[in-house]
């Protein structure tokens, strides 16, 4: 087939694509997204977010419901893990179901079911069950995103990762009675809470010391002293290999020189992301750094028609980073490449939802410094809404700049932690003081007046 003409091609479907995507068919382009999967959402929709998010929401209900039995819910529960599979799946069909309608109902944007190539810096390879295909595009968006790191383990093929476990139809239909995490960052601790608060013994590996790496220590610590009592952590460990026992797992590690192995029935590796790079992208000169594909805030390449966003430029990878990238990325084409929209990756919200969470937005204390922030305290144990649901633990902290009192960040562990971190990013975008914070009559009795009543701890 001869080379089709599109103004914009989007590599993936990704919420680093279809938002971009979407903005530039309204402006009356044409628009061509591609992707494997054949569905608009990427990997937050196919095995991400939104399924590990319908597994912990039901988990959340569970572990409510059991703290309730002395408080007027009495009466037994039991986990049907099958049946909160199905109901992951149901969500997961749900909403590619809408974002098809979505799809059909917008002129000028097509979904091309395919893996694409770039042959040279306006010229992209669609290669499809029915063949291959040539485009000719004025703009391409790199939003391949990033695929689940396997690293050179024994025994690394015995393990399941976060795709098996939120796949739609997933690998696991029943509840193990034992199972083992490798890895104590986002993936390895919210699925190690998930499955510890349905019963299962869960012993958790981390290689450094530190579990969450990377986020303020006196947060996580905080956090750490919430989770679940069938949790077992185990920091600062090796592990040497994964063997098949008869269907079970035997895992080896050694901690502090000394070898120890447990058996279980499932092992899950959760040891980090890495970015997907369609071929040809560096044959043609596009630079990679340590994160992935090089860009600067206005999320351009070294070709200035050429961006990249999302997971695939590793800066942020959260779906709401990817998503605010892709408007950037639409607002800087429709300027004629013109940089007049800049990525900001310093104040994105950042929910770790383990049982309970735990939220950070901005500045925080290990990175400004000691002393370098004014800081605001609102404990739940003297909240309202903590009190009615029995949730006491944890903490609102918000931190200001000393001599303006301006919000420069804040991080919350407990009750509605990934809502409130909306507000508090709300208040820093709009560049609030404590004394705005403070003036705003937030709702009663809800945890939101935890951010007003935060601020006011400082007058
Ligand atoms: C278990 C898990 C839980 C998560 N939970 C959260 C959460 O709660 N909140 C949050 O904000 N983030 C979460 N994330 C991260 C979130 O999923 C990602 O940040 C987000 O999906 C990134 O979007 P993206 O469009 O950049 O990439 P992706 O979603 O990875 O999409 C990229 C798409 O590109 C396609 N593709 C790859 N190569 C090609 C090619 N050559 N041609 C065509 N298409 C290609 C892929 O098939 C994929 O569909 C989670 C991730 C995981 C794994
Ligand atoms: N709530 C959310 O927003 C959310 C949830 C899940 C995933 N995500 C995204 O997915 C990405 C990937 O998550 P992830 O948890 O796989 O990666 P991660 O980078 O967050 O954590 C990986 C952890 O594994 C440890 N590790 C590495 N090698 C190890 C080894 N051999 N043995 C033991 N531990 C080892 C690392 O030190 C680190 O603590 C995150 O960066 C995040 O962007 C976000």
């Amino acid at each position: 087939m001869a080379t089709q003409e599109v103004d914009l091609l989007c590599i993936g479907a990704g919420g680093a694509a279809y938002p971009a995507a979407f903005r530039l068919a309204k402006a009356g382009h044409e628009v061509l997204m591609v992707d494997p999967k054949g569905v608009m959402s990427g990997n937050c929709l196919y095995e991400g977010c939104v399924p590990s998010k319908a597994v912990r929401e039901t988990v959340a209900l569970y572990d409510d419901v059991q703290r309730f039995q002395s408080l007027g819910l009495q009466g037994h529960i039991a986990v049907d893990f099958a049946a909160l599979m199905q109901h992951k799946d149901a969500v997961q069909s749900r909403r590619y179901a809408q974002h098809a309608e979505e799809l059909a109902a917008t002129p000028r944007i097509r979904l091309c079911k395919g893996v694409a190539r770039l042959l040279d810096a306006h010229t992209v390879a669609v290669d499809s069950d029915q063949g291959t295909d040539t485009y000719r595009a004025a703009h391409i968006l790199i939003a391949s995103g990033s695929d689940v790191f396997l690293p050179p383990l024994p025994g690394a093929e015995l393990c399941l990762t976060s795709h098996d476990l939120y796949k739609p139809g997933p690998a696991l239909q029943s509840l193990p009675d034992e199972m083992v995490i490798i890895g104590g960052g986002y993936i390895g601790l919210e699925t190690a809470t998930f499955f510890a608060r349905l019963g299962t013994r869960v012993t958790l590996l981390q290689k450094g010391e530190r579990i969450l790496a990377g986020m303020d220590p006196a947060m996580v610590d905080q956090l750490l002293t919430l989770l679940p009592a069938g949790l077992q952590i185990h920091t600062d460990v090796e592990v040497q290999r994964v063997e098949d026992q008869a269907g079970r797992r035997q895992v080896v590690w050694r901690d502090q020189g000394r070898e120890v192995s447990q058996s279980v029935d499932v092992v899950v590796l959760a040891v980090g992301r890495h970015p997907v790079i369609p071929e040809g992208a560096e044959s043609i000169g596009i630079e990679l750094d340590h994160h992935g594909i090089g860009v600067g805030s206005a999320l351009q390449t070294r070709y200035p028609h050429i961006y990249a966003a999302g997971d695939v430029n590793g800066r942020v990878p959260l779906f709401h980073a990817a998503v605010r990238q892709s408007l950037v990325v639409a607002h800087n084409i429709l300027a004629g490449n013109v940089p007049t929209d800049y990525a900001d990756f310093s104040q994105v919200p950042t929910t770790v939802f383990t049982l309970p969470a735990a939220a950070y937005i901005g500045l925080t204390p290990d990175k400004a410094g000691s002393g370098a922030l004014l800081e605001a305290q609102y404990s739940f144990k003297e909240d309202a809404r903590a009190q009615i649901l029995e949730r006491r633990e944890g903490e609102i902290r918000l931190f200001f700049e000393p001599d303006t009192l301006r919000l420069k960040g804040g991080w919350i562990v407990g009750l509605d932690a990934g809502s409130l971190i909306g507000q508090i990013g709300t208040a820093l975008a709009a560049g609030m003081t404590a004394y705005d914070l403070a003036r705003f009559a937030d709702q009663h009795p809800m945890s939101a007046e935890g951010v007003s009543k935060a601020a006011r701890s400082l007058f």
